[in-house]
């Protein structure tokens, strides 16, 4: 167990001071592969016990009672099997058990022949009842009967020892001990030792007296007391292990373990979760790792729980109650609200003492409202600490949010995302997954991309300085939002003023959407990945109100994530926003380009950007600007994006056949002089073969047109880009051309721009040439 003893003990007292407490474990035998497997409805195969036993190896276990080999076959060959197979290692005791009869003993020494240390365990019940009912013996047959098969046991070993070379411990039981009378126990168990006849102080030589409580008939304090009793009154104490051996039938098996141990017992006897007879033998796990939370190593490790309880629930066929100390699935689960509120406030002050704590080379100590022992101890993640249903509050829900999404809500958010999850909890009658919880975030808050993308989500902004006409102070400098924002799917550029980036967005969502709110809140925090701290993101929580009523009952919130601070705050903004809007129609967006314009020649191109894919050069810019302007002069100003996009159209006669002149097909190669192109044209509806010869395709096709055009034809600027992605890139080209031609004795000089894209980039040149023609009206010489 790798963090083992860093839970905060119980530093109870008495009005008589500190009270009593075990500082070291006992001594463990497991009985899971005899007393749990006599009191299964299928006792374990050979295989199934070979796997527990490998099990409690695992765990740590040194002596194990493996069978009651006079049984059956199947007991005794799985005794011989783990000799004969070496399966047993050599700091491990195997265990034995046998009633006190003869053919029995010796069929038990000869199971564990030749193993290399084995305890042989004897009993005969010694109760009042028992001799009278179940044996018919007086006080002294008991004893008879006990001393008798001890000494068969002593011989048999001794021979057995001397054949095989095992090494052997003795252990005798007086069967239901919790009922006998404590001075009969105490006589019989000193007349076995006296029939023993060779208990020495030595570990290895002390005799182990076994103490049931067969049946637990009292209170765990009777039980401690007889323990007590047996611990004063039995002779030379130092040659004896005093074991226990509770059963549960009252339920207190575990607390008679522990007041039995106070009372002077060194070892108990038990089932991993608890199996055995009726209600069970007292549960090794449970004890185990209750000396773990009083920061006691129990020598015994469960830290990966989850694997031991598959083991032993496939081996036993007995299912682990979900309630199950330590190891039951809901153990470590909080439903109720005021639990997970707790816990997460837990977390998050133990987080910050570790962290000192780490930094003084302290221990970590685990100290947690409501969890008396670190999940992670046992291999248990903290996942499944806090759980949701209708029970639940906004601590547990915040929680998880922190935990999933790693945003820490401000209080007054984790209020209103409390209400999201409670009426859907409460709708379905059903606990609230992770997933469900975060999905349901995800949606409310538009959060992550994707298909919880809301109406608006912020594709590209700028936020700038200028002076504040109000002010020579530089600190009251004005900010100013540009940016691009998707609205319903279609991308749109807006801009806005403020003295914050928060507040220019809000001004542009005004001006541009009609979207009229304030801000009322905002927090921050950074989210570090510890693995990755170039890479932290801030998370920024907002809450928007109506701008004309700030003081307004209703509000919403909205949350953003970005690596920029001012990033993820206009993103909360968006967030906040989108729920305000919900499936209301927003106002068509409009570009100002008039008399006072907001949008300058950088958002008409921003905006052909964003509807066409069109990277307009600077003086295309330029051009298209003005005759926006011209067109929108009718309409105040303003122009439509899908006006403008139609106007850009028309105007360079993008994506329309170019007409008088076209060019209808060309082949271009390598000729002395240059590049040849060798072409059909059509001019008003009149085809002609063409040839001409350049330093490039479109001085050929320049060369080639000169020959049918009057004047002179330039191209004063030519540029192009890729349009498109993956296997459907082409390209698009931009061509200025000047045209200077003479006729009548008067000279007229024009200029005009071409677009064109296609699959092809020569082929785009070319086309872009042409429409560039057509713009500037070439005048066709008469033949
Ligand atoms: C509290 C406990 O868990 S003790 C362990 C109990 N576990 C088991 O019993 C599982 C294995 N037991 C068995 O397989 C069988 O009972 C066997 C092989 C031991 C004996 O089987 P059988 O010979 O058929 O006897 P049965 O099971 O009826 O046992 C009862 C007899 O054993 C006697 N007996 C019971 N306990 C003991 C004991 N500790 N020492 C000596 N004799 C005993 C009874 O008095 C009775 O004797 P009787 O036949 O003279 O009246
Ligand atoms: C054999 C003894 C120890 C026993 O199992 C019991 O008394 O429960």
């Amino acid at each position: 167990m790798p963090c083992m003893l860093h839970t905060r003990p119980s530093n109870f007292k008495t009005v008589n001071g500190p009270a009593k407490r075990s500082t070291v474990p006992p001594i463990w035998l497991s009985t899971d592969l005899r007393d749990g497997n006599q009191a299964l409805a299928n006792p374990m195969t050979i295989e199934q016990k070979t796997t527990f036993f490998q099990l409690l190896v695992e765990c740590g276990y040194k002596e194990i009672e493996v069978a009651y080999p006079a049984a059956s076959d199947t007991d005794y060959n799985f005794v011989r099997g783990l000799i004969e197979k070496h399966q047993i290692p050599d700091d491990v005791w195997i265990q034995v058990l046998t009633p006190a009869r003869e053919d029995l003993i010796r069929r038990t020494v000869d199971s564990v022949a030749g193993s290399k240390k084995a305890i042989i365990h004897m009993y005969n019940a010694t109760s009042p009842l028992f001799r009278n009912v179940v044996f018919k013996n007086s006080k002294e047959e008991t004893i008879e009967l006990a001393t008798k098969h001890t000494e068969l046991v002593r011989q048999l070993t001794e021979e057995c020892t001397k054949r095989h070379g095992t090494i052997f411990r003795y252990e005798y039981s007086p069967e239901t001990f919790s009922q006998t009378e404590p001075e009969f126990s105490v006589e019989i168990c000193d007349a076995v030792k006296k029939a023993w006849g060779k208990a020495g102080v030595d570990t290895l030589n002390k005799i182990i007296f076994n103490l049931p409580a067969t049946v637990e008939i009292a209170p765990p304090n009777h039980f401690a007391d007889l323990v007590e009793y047996f611990h004063t009154h039995i002779s030379e104490r130092d040659k004896i292990l005093i074991s226990l051996h509770p059963h549960n039938d009252r339920g207190t098996g575990i607390a008679a373990a522990e007041l039995g141990i106070l009372a002077g017992a060194d070892r108990v006897e038990g089932c991993l979760f608890g199996n055995g007879e009726r209600t069970g033998n007292v549960d090794l796990v449970n004890l185990a790792l209750n000396y773990y939370t009083q920061g006691i190593h129990p020598n015994v490790e469960y830290s990966d729980i989850q694997h031991v309880i598959d083991v032993v629930t496939q081996c036993n066929d007995l299912p682990v109650h979900p309630r199950h100390p330590y190891a039951g699935e809901l153990v470590f689960t909080a439903f109720s609200g005021s639990h997970q509120d707790a816990i997460k406030k837990g977390f998050e002050d133990q987080a910050k003492r570790h962290a000192l704590a780490r930094s003084r080379d302290e221990n970590e100590i685990w100290e947690m409202p409501y969890l008396p022992i670190d999940p992670a101890d046992l291999g248990q993640t903290y996942e499944a600490v806090i759980r949701v249903n209708s029970q639940s509050g906004k601590g547990g829900i915040a929680f998880l949010v922190k935990q999933n999404l790693h945003l820490d809500l401000p209080r007054k958010m984790q209020i209103v995302f409390y209400q999201v999850v409670q009426a859907v909890a409460d709708r379905e009658a059903r606990e609230m997954t992770v997933d469900d919880i975060t999905t349901a975030f995800r949606t409310t808050y538009h959060f992550g991309g994707g298909k919880h993308e809301g109406r608006l989500a912020l594709r590209s902004f700028k936020i700038s300085s200028a002076p504040n006409p109000d002010t020579a102070d530089e600190a009251e400098d004005v900010r100013q939002f540009d940016g691009t924002i998707l609205v319903d799917g279609v991308l749109r550029v807006i801009r806005g003023d403020g003295n914050g980036p928060i507040s220019a967005l809000l001004n542009a969502l005004r001006t541009h959407l009609d979207i009229d709110l304030a801000l009322r809140e905002y927090t921050e925090h950074s989210i570090d990945t510890e693995a990755d701290l170039q890479n932290s993101r801030a998370a920024s929580y907002i809450e928007l109100v109506p701008a004309k009523d700030r003081k307004s009952a209703l509000s919403w919130w909205g949350v953003g994530v970005d690596h920029d601070i001012a990033g993820s705050g206009l993103r909360a903004v968006l967030s906040a926003v989108n729920s305000h809007i919900g499936n209301c129609p927003l106002p068509e967006l409009k570009l100002s380009v008039g008399f006072n314009a907001r949008s300058g020649q950088s958002d008409v191109a921003s905006a052909i950007l964003n509807s066409l894919g069109l990277e307009l050069p600077r003086r295309l810019q330029a051009t298209f600007f003005e005759v926006v302007q011209r067109a929108a002069t009718a309409s105040g100003g303003e122009i439509s994006h899908a006006a403008l996009s139609a106007l850009f159209k028309e105007t360079y006669g993008y994506d329309s056949p170019s007409a008088p002149l076209s060019l209808k097909s060309f082949e271009l190669d390598r000729a002395e002089g240059g590049t040849r192109l060798t072409g059909e044209i059509v001019f008003d509806g009149q085809a002609q073969t063409v040839k001409g010869i350049g330093n490039g395709p479109l001085s050929a096709l320049l060369a080639c047109l000169h020959q049918s055009v009057d004047g002179s034809l330039v191209i004063r600027e030519y540029s192009e880009h890729a349009l498109g992605q993956g296997t459907e890139v082409g390209a698009v080209s931009y061509v200025e051309l000047v045209y200077e031609v003479t006729k009548n004795g008067q000279t007229r000089k024009t200029s005009g721009w071409g677009v064109v894209s296609d699959t092809d980039i020569a082929a785009s040149g070319l086309h872009a040439v042409v429409s560039a023609a057509n713009r500037v009206g070439v005048v066709w010489k008469t033949q």
